[in-house]
């Protein structure tokens, strides 16, 4: 396609949309009856099986999805991506973070370096900081060895960690290995999080995390100077060398903040902040917590989907799959929104994460080449574990407005009851939700005959995570817009500082608000009014619970 030309123009788009006449006048139940068609749907990769036979599409919908892959050059793009060209054109830069858990011998170049080596630097670096600090050889202040760990960081410098710690927190081997540790994350700069977070802490054997791409979050540096303030104020500010370490891209700054840059943990301009999981990101905080033995296969899990994204044909491929079918419900069907339901507790902060791999990349109005898009691009993401959302939103999605849902199930449960006496073990119970949901969405009232239909393998959230990443960047690329910006994100946060500012300066010297309009300035000057008699505290006197 020409730089500036759309999707929408292409003439698979065009057959696609009088496609949906079509499609519109079928009912699912009658689809589900096409055994080849339910056949042809499921795909099956490395521990995953996918059933995509309750979508509303036939096999000619998804014939006319590759064609509309076909025309959004989708092969040739993800081939972009693999091979380091700054597909990120509006930030100029490479997208690249499949490169964080290739194997030790892969060649992945950005700007004509293999990053693979310097990916494996850092994770050496991290196993053996981690193993130190787990061993006791690495001590805090007073001797004491650090068991507790908070790491600090907002948006993807949070939402992936805690998502992987949620799911590992039950897996059996991980708690052996996490025996008599904790890990924490601060991210709202609600100082109600800083109280929660150093509750029943001793500054002595904690070690603080900050996690900070760009070193310049607002939130995450008040953050950091915050618990800087309490280690210091109760062990001395000699402390923070040995109490305090950093990940970032911005070592100047992790430097100037007075964290030693010998205990900071590097990664690249080409790791998106929503796809740094892998990165020394979560890897850190992770290995502290579990060792990095246990995070190392979360790494060889994605990897294996990375190479399942990169190479698989279309048909058979698990992220492309997903991607085309979310593009067709979204810009086809008109479905605006999208469940994901996973049967897993362990999985209970998937759908955050989600929530902003995905709305944070996709949710754009224009194309990467800054023209306006006449259709909608992104969906809102929002999710719960199963049996949990069937007892809060699944009404509306039985019966008020059509959501696609992602149901997740997992074969084995990490923590299996089987009570004596019981019908069926707890996990079954569970698993009967899973089974039944879903054609309870499909058939209306004939849900029961279903429930016998096996459409669950194992799987696993590294490789679940990795698919989900390659799903957000499919839809970006078929609807020709830049997943890895976020320049919405960024005008909030510059109207905070204009905000903060106003705030300094009335408060220190009582100017009036100006410079917003009639709302925000009747908000601001309302709030400072009722807040004014609230006195400045130091962060050392925040509640100790
Ligand atoms: O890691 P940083 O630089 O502190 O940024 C945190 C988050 O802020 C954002 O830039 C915008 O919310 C995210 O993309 C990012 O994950």
């Amino acid at each position: 396609m020409a730089s500036t030309s759309l999707i929408c123009d292409t003439q698979p788009w065009k057959d696609l949309k009088a496609h949906t006449e079509d499609i519109k006048k079928t009912h699912l139940r009658d689809l589900m009856n096409d055994k080849e068609r339910c056949e042809s749907m499921m795909v099956e990769f490395d521990g995953m099986f996918l059933d995509y036979s309750r979508q509303c599409a036939t096999l000619e919908t998804i014939d006319k999805l590759y064609k509309l892959a076909e025309a959004a050059s989708l092969k040739q793009q993800i081939n972009r991506m693999y091979s380091g060209e700054h597909i990120n054109s509006t930030e100029n830069r490479s997208v690249l973070h499949v490169a964080l858990r290739a194997p030790r011998d892969a060649v992945i170049n950005s700007d004509g370096k293999n990053v693979v080596p310097d990916v494996w630097n850092v994770l050496d670096k991290i196993k053996d900081f981690s193993e130190k600090v787990r061993n006791g050889s690495w001590v805090g202040a007073t001797g004491k060895p650090l068991k507790d760990v908070i790491a600090i960081g907002i948006g993807g410098s949070f939402l992936g960690p805690l998502f992987v710690h949620a799911a590992l927190q039950t897996d059996p081997e991980a708690v052996e290995f996490a025996k008599g540790r904790q890990l924490r994350f601060l991210a709202n700069v609600d100082p109600i999080d800083v109280a929660r977070n150093i509750a029943g802490l001793n500054p002595e054997t904690t070690l603080v995390v900050v996690v900070s791409k760009t070193f310049t979050t607002a939130e995450t540096m008040l953050n950091a100077r915050t618990l800087r303030e309490w280690i210091s104020s109760a062990l001395g500010p000699s402390a923070v060398a040995k109490h305090m370490v950093a990940v970032s891209t911005n070592l100047t700054l992790v430097e100037k903040f007075g964290i030693d840059p010998n205990n900071a943990f590097a990664f690249w301009d080409w790791v998106g902040g929503r796809y740094s999981v892998c990165s020394a990101v979560g890897v850190l905080p992770l290995s502290l917590q579990y060792g990095f033995s246990i995070v190392e296969k979360f790494l060889k899990g994605a990897s294996s989907i990375d190479e399942h994204f990169r190479s698989a044909p279309f048909e058979k491929n698990i992220p492309v799959l997903l991607g085309l079918l979310s593009v067709w419900n979204v810009s086809f069907l008109g479905y605006p929104a999208r469940a994901i339901l996973p049967y897993s507790q362990a999985l209970e902060k998937f759908a955050p994460h989600i929530q902003q791999v995905s709305m944070e990349s996709n949710g754009k109005g224009v194309s990467i080449d800054g023209v306006p898009l006449p259709y909608e691009a992104g969906e809102i993401d929002f999710g719960e574990p199963g049996t949990n959302g069937q007892h809060s939103f699944y009404q509306l999605i039985h019966q008020g407005r059509v959501i696609p849902c992602d149901f997740i199930g997992i074969v084995k449960s990490q923590q299996p009851v089987y009570l004596k006496g019981e019908v069926v073990s707890n996990h079954d119970e569970l698993m009967s939700n899973f089974f039944a949901q879903p054609d309870a969405l499909a058939y209306g009232k004939t849900a029961e005959q279903l429930l016998k239909e096996n459409v669950s393998q194992h799987l696993i959230p590294h490789k679940l995570l990795a698919s989900y990443e390659h799903r957000v960047t499919v839809e970006g690329f078929v609807w020709g817009i830049n997943s890895f910006d976020q320049w919405g994100v960024e005008l909030g946060k510059s109207l905070a500082t204009q905000v903060r500012k106003q705030l300094n300066a009335s408060r220190t010297k009582s100017e009036p608000v100006e410079g917003f309009n009639f709302s925000t300035t009747t908000l601001l000057t309302r709030y400072l009014q009722a807040s004014s008699d609230i006195p400045a505290e130091p962060p050392t006197l925040l509640p100790r619970i």
